[in-house]
């Protein structure tokens, strides 16, 4: 549990999606790396980092039901409850879990959004997030320096895909999850940005983009590897090997 005189935690895990690039028969969130499912392990390392009071969990409608039993172990006074998730989007998605956890927990101060995808994340990256947000800072994502050469190109739909520009990539981040907020700032963000979130094409790819788009201030903690984001069977290649590796569970 997390320091009560310093306010109330919550999470909302992200577990929603279809899992299309992945391309597994059942939801992704249920797919497993080192025996465990990624939702199973995604919550486990939230509840590991001991600053999380509180995880909602936005499944698939018609799941419910097995994602509430996937993680009955960990749901010990209501730390862990399970809701419908949106098929329009991760922001809608998000929105949804975000209702849901501070309804569950009305004091909540900290609020973290974290992809089920993103398993392995370590505790200690978890409780960096909420370390900064407690620091002052109302909007906290975790990044990555970029390895590739990024370019931009022009629009898909053109017959030829031309580069327009290479941005600097000593200024580039690559980001990831779990992003932190002050509770005020990401409701704020949700209400102001709600009109996006009914298709994927239109939806923030973050939270954090919709505190960018209210003109908030958004920091940057360093990321770490092993909070990639299982998306492509590679993805879980790797995910699986490193699950498996000694020393690797929190
Ligand atoms: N409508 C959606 C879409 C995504 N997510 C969640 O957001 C996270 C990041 O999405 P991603 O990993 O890209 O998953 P999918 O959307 O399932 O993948 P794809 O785009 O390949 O279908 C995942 O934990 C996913 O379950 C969600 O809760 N609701
Ligand atoms: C939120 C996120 O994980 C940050 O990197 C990412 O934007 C989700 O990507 P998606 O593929 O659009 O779900």
């Amino acid at each position: 549990m997390s320091d009560k005189t310093a306010g109330i935690a919550v999470a909302v895990l992200t577990a929603a999606g279809s899992g299309t690039r992945l391309g597994a028969r059942g939801p992704k969130a249920l797919v497993e790396v080192g025996g465990e499912s990624l939702l199973h392990r995604a919550a486990r390392g939230l509840l590991a980092s001991g600053v999380i009071d509180h995880i909602t969990i936005t499944a698939p409608g018609a799941e419910i039901d097995r994602f509430t039993a996937e993680v009955v172990d960990l749901a010990g006074e209501g730390a862990v409850v399970v809701v419908a998730g949106s098929p329009d989007s991760r922001q809608a998605s998000v929105a949804l879990g975000l209702d849901a956890a501070l309804k569950a927990r009305p004091e909540a101060e900290v609020v973290l959004v974290h992809d089920a995808a993103r398993a392995l994340t370590p505790p200690d990256l978890i409780r960096r997030i909420v370390a900064a947000v407690r620091a002052g800072h109302d909007a906290v994502v975790p990044g990555l320096p970029v390895v590739d050469t990024v370019k931009e190109v022009t629009d898909a739909g053109e017959r030829v895909e031309r580069v327009v520009g290479t941005p600097d990539r000593a200024r580039l981040r690559a980001i990831q999850t779990p992003q932190g907020f002050a509770r005020a700032t990401l409701e704020a963000a949700h209400q102001l940005g709600a009109l996006r979130a009914a298709d994927e094409t239109h939806a923030a790819r973050d939270d954090a983009a919709l505190v960018e788009a209210m003109g908030g201030r958004v920091v940057v903690v360093a990321g770490d590897p092993l909070a990639l984001k299982v998306t492509t069977p590679l993805d879980l290649a790797l995910a699986d090997v490193l699950a498996r590796r000694e020393g690797i569970r929190s």
